[in-house]
């Protein structure tokens, strides 16, 4: 018989010396500790992190049982329950109120794999557990039916008070609207312009997105209109800048960066995805082949002092999952579902370090 009885309060007291790695604040006063049940020797609760994506959930976990035995006692029995909440800005938002963050795909130049990036961050955040929509907004060549498999799917149009309604589609567990659902390929030319910012203003407003953690916008290449009507139409919690490491495709994903950093727009960087980083062959997975240069992904992001959120290698297999109709993460090689997964870790971690930091974005006001 134990000669020491088990308080709630020694508890949390004992937690309240662990920290969430990436927010640096305890996980007591950030309200991530929930559910205490106390046995006689034993203790169990509940750590709510800041997305399922977490990669650090066992560093978490293992704090947290060092603490109750470092603070309480060794032979207490800790069982840590691990759950997400994914966190938001977007509290109240009059538009699309049930999804909590809203991030804008960028590059600066047109085919360095920004669309294969947004699918298959999309496919690596849903498979941890995230709600996740895709909104393909790139006008100029919309890419998502084809890479989900869905040029042959359109999204169903219903009535609501005599409104029209649209429900996304939903492939690999995604919820999707394209630009290429409303438009037969090849016409997309006369779309430019006017057009394709109501219609991305109208994937706001009348589609029923329901709840989602993530909504990703794969933007068409380069800064313009869409970009524009994107920070007018919604607060971007966010944007991420795909890149390859070549200097030409680098020179102009500076300027693509440049754009969301402006003081008028000012939406937060999330950091640099760096695709095609090198070519590793199937039969020589262990080698890497730099063919594209090397480091340009990092320079960037030390340029404008964001994180770099991963390295995507040239793989074969991720064209041909593509082409397909199937995202690559989920199929492929190991180092192809390593590296889209450990980006989209980084790019949830970010999130939720931009949701603690800075308030929600403002929607752009053009006078
Ligand atoms: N890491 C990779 N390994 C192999 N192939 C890739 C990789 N990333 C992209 N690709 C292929 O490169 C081509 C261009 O990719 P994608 O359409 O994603 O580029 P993008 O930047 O969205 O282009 P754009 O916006 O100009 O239409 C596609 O055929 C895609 O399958």
């Amino acid at each position: 018989m134990s000669d020491y009885r088990l308080h709630k309060d020694a508890v949390l007291q004992a937690l309240s010396t662990v920290e969430e790695p990436d927010l640096k604040r305890d996980i007591v006063s950030l309200n991530m500790v929930r559910d205490v049940t106390l046995g006689i020797d034993s203790v169990r609760f509940t750590v709510v992190l800041t997305t399922p994506a977490c990669p650090l959930q066992e560093v978490i976990r293992k704090r947290c049982e060092d603490a109750i035995h470092t603070h309480i006692g060794p032979q207490i029995t800790v069982q840590v329950d691990m759950t997400s909440d994914v966190t938001s800005t977007r509290v109240n938002a009059p538009t699309l109120p049930g999804v909590k963050n809203i991030i804008a795909v960028a590059s600066g130049k047109g085919g360095v794999g920004k669309s294969t990036v947004t699918a298959n961050l999309a496919v690596a955040l849903h498979k941890s557990g995230a709600k996740v929509g895709i909104i393909d907004a790139d006008i100029y060549g919309p890419s998502m039916p084809t890479m989900f498999g869905a040029e042959d799917i359109r999204p169903r149009i219903f009535q609501v008070d005599g409104q029209n309604r649209m429900e996304p589609i939903q492939q690999f567990g995604i919820k999707i609207m394209s630009m290429g659902f409303l438009v037969d390929p090849g016409q997309a030319i006369i779309w430019r312009g006017t057009m394709a910012g109501r219609a991305l203003q109208q994937f706001f407003s009348d589609a029923d997105w329901g709840e989602l953690d993530y909504l990703l916008i794969d933007l068409p290449p380069g800064t313009g209109d869409i970009h524009l009507t994107l920070v007018q139409t919604v607060p971007v919690t966010g944007a991420i800048i795909v890149t390859t490491p070549q200097k030409v495709a680098l020179a102009d994903a500076v300027k693509g960066l440049a754009m969301f950093k402006q003081p008028q727009i000012n939406v937060p960087v999330l950091g640099v995805v760096e695709n095609m980083s090198y070519f590793t062959p199937a039969e020589l997975p262990d080698h890497q082949y730099f063919i594209f240069g090397k480091g340009g992904g990092q320079q960037l992001a030390d340029q404008f002092g964001v994180p770099m959120l991963g390295q995507i290698p040239l793989v074969q297999s991720i064209r041909e999952a593509g082409d397909d109709g199937r995202p690559a993460f989920s199929a492929s090689e190991p180092i192809v579902g390593e590296a889209f997964q450990s980006a989209a870790q980084a790019l949830a971690q970010q999130v939720a370090i931009r949701n603690s930091a800075v308030e929600q974005t403002k929607r752009v006001v053009v006078a």
